[in-house]
């Protein structure tokens, strides 16, 4: 691409926003292509999102920008346009709200079949929280079910926007794209850019590349940098000397130097993903100490926070030889996952592994997937849980693991995460939501009708009540419509418990849960009830209980086997015979032995799906 003239009221820079698969990633990829970026050859199915697993499930996980230029109709001027994606899920809301930090404007993409979602809002309020023009785009005006003035109707009422003008588009068809490319110059205002101040940049994506370390995408703020630069990091305090500076088309391409308004990536032999960490400020070293030395220290751009593991679980290999081959993978996952963070943990049952802190689920099933489809490794994963604190004679601490909580609780105060919960649902639902909400220990905060037939309802819960079923309950409880968005707020007292589980009296400590103590009975009950259920049979009597302290709260018991699997198999049917012990065998792979039981991997989650 021929290096334009910079001229910073020609930048325009802007993010989309949309709830899961109303279509973002196809926009993205047609803007991208109606502005020749990229060759129709070079173009990679749903270009933004890079890797494997995301585009099989089909959501944006990592964040990616890229530089297009676009001609525009009514003044005949070139502009730059830099698309900055953000990834579509509530655990990664930090990084979404620092790429929109990056941006004057955004895209707001409503599927016009559908309407307003739970994200569509929480997006929303992050982009007005940044001060960012919205536009909003109707998309998917091809299918037969498409109902776009419903749809504007529902985006003035409930988020303001003006729609009088709203684009219909159709990513998928082509639709729209150049009056939504025309409407980002016209609206989006271009960046206030001084070249002449102290150079700052925000970063909001970082990964690791293993032949150049660490690619830093970054949008300048004040100043200019170049080639051979000394950076400092605000947050990390690391210095590095910029080898590499350029501009993603989505290609990277080198470039001189990069002016204030501008995004761009860098690369300067940075060996860990934890020294250029989203939401961090780069200076330049000389100016920071020259300002240091006047007594005048530059500041950080506002808004970095540490990002913090809200959900943790335990990763056992089913073969305890693969322990070293677990570290190491954790360690090359954590190179490009500043978020992810592993210790090693004991268990007398199951061994040695690891006990793993996420941002949310989703990134904790991903980390998952990716360690048994990238490094093959066969795993158990203990039931995820937060963390909680005791505070006891004055002294706080941090519990990462429930068996970790202590035995009696009586005389120590606990204390778990709340998140606010928004709930969007066709109003019929309304009941069903709410009781789910009071079985979960919800405050109901507010109900409000967006539309005769749509509501929102506000919750606020305790992050652990979250973290089980609650996503699939809402969805089977309102047939698949509601929407639901939450971020965290703080800690609050809760009067909490310990629930051990014992396998043939051996306690089991991976399947020890934290409930709330007026729970704690009827929890272990369906516990016992659903471990009945999932552990095999064995050759004699297995009791199974569920304690508090010593107390046993429940009870059952799995009566010993009389046949083996084989017995089915009347005659000679070899063939069958082998299929047979073969998924025998398979089943057998994700097992950990408690004493003398075997414990598939589906008991150690059982936590997560108890009948009511
Ligand atoms: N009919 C129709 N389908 C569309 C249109 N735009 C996108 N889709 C389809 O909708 C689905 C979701 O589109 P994506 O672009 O992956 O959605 P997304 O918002 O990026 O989803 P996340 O990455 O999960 O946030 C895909 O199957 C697309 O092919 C459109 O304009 N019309």
């Amino acid at each position: 691409m021929a290096e334009l003239e910079y001229n910073s009221e020609r930048i325009r820079n802007f993010s989309i926003i949309a709830h899961i698969d109303h279509g973002k990633s196809t926009l993205a990829d047609r803007l991208l292509e109606s502005t020749q970026t990229v060759a129709l050859r070079d173009m990679e199915e749903q270009l933004l999102d890079n890797m494997d697993i995301e585009r099989e499930r089909g959501i944006t996980i990592k964040l990616q920008a890229a530089r297009v230029l676009y001609k525009s109709k009514k003044d005949g001027e070139i502009y730059v346009l830099n698309l900055i994606d953000t990834p579509g899920h509530v655990d990664f809301t930090y990084e979404v709200s620092r790429s929109l930090a990056a941006c004057e404007g955004a895209l707001l993409v409503v599927d016009a079949s559908q309407g307003i979602e739970a994200q569509t809002l929480a997006n929303v309020y992050l982009a007005l929280e940044n001060d960012l023009e919205i536009i909003p785009v109707l998309n998917k005006i091809d299918l037969p079910a498409a109902d776009p003035d419903r749809v504007a109707e529902e985006i003035e009422e409930t988020i303001g926007l003006d729609c009088t003008d709203i684009v219909h588009a159709s990513a998928k068809a082509g639709i729209g794209i150049d009056d939504i490319l025309e409407s980002i110059v016209q609206k989006v205002p271009p960046p206030q850019a001084n070249v002449d101040k102290p150079f700052r940049a925000l970063i909001f994506d970082s990964y690791y590349d293993s032949y150049r370390g660490v690619i830093v995408f970054f949008r300048v703020v004040d100043g200019q940098v170049k080639k051979g630069d000394k950076l400092r990091f605000m947050a990390s305090a690391a210095e590095h000397e910029v080898t590499e500076l350029g501009v993603m088309t989505p290609k990277q391409v080198q470039v001189e130097n990069l002016r204030a308004g501008e995004v761009g990536y860098i690369c300067g032999s940075i060996k860990d993903v934890l020294d250029a960490r989203v939401g961090d400020t780069m200076v330049l070293s000389k100016q920071f100490k020259e300002a240091k030395a006047a007594d005048a220290p530059m500041k950080a751009l506002p808004g970095y926070a540490d990002s913090v593991p809200m959900v943790y679980c335990g990763l056992f290999p089913v073969d305890a030889d693969d322990y070293e081959s677990l570290r190491d993978s954790l360690g090359k996952l954590r190179l490009n996952d500043a978020s992810l963070s592993y210790e090693p943990e004991t268990s007398g049952a199951m061994g040695f592994g690891f006990r793993c802190g996420f941002l949310g689920l989703l990134h904790m099933e991903i980390i998952n997937e990716r360690l048994s489809r990238e490094y093959n490794l066969d795993l158990i994963m203990t039931a995820p849980s937060v963390v909680y604190k005791v505070i006891h004679n004055g002294v706080e601490k941090t519990i990462e693991a429930p068996s970790k909580m202590p035995d009696v609780t009586r005389d120590h105060e606990t204390l778990e995460p709340y998140v606010k919960m928004e709930i969007l649902t066709p109003s019929e639902y309304n009941g069903a939501i709410i009781e789910l909400g009071q079985e979960r220990r919800g405050i109901l905060i507010d109900i409000k009708y967006l539309t005769p037939t749509r509501s929102t309802i506000v919750y606020e819960l305790p992050l652990g009540e979250v973290i089980t079923d609650f996503f699939d309950q809402l969805k089977s409880r309102t047939k698949g419509y509601a929407s639901m968005e939450y971020k965290i707020l703080e800690y609050r007292a809760s009067d909490l418990v310990r629930l051990d589980v014992k396998i043939n009296y051996e306690l089991a400590t991976a399947l020890a849960t934290v409930v709330h103590r007026d729970n704690a009975q009827s929890m272990g009950r369906r516990l016992c009830a659903s471990l009945k259920e999932l552990i095999p049979r064995q050759m004699f009597k297995i009791p199974i209980q569920a304690c508090i302290g010593v107390k046993v709260v429940a009870s059952e018991h799995i009566s010993p086997m009389r046949k083996d699997v084989l017995a089915k198999c009347y005659g000679g049917d070899i063939s069958r015979k082998k299929k047979l012990l073969n998924k025998q065998a398979k089943g057998k792979k994700k097992m950990k032995s408690i004493g003398k039981v075997t414990v598939p991997q589906e008991a150690f989650m059982a936590v997560l799906k108890l009948d009511k």
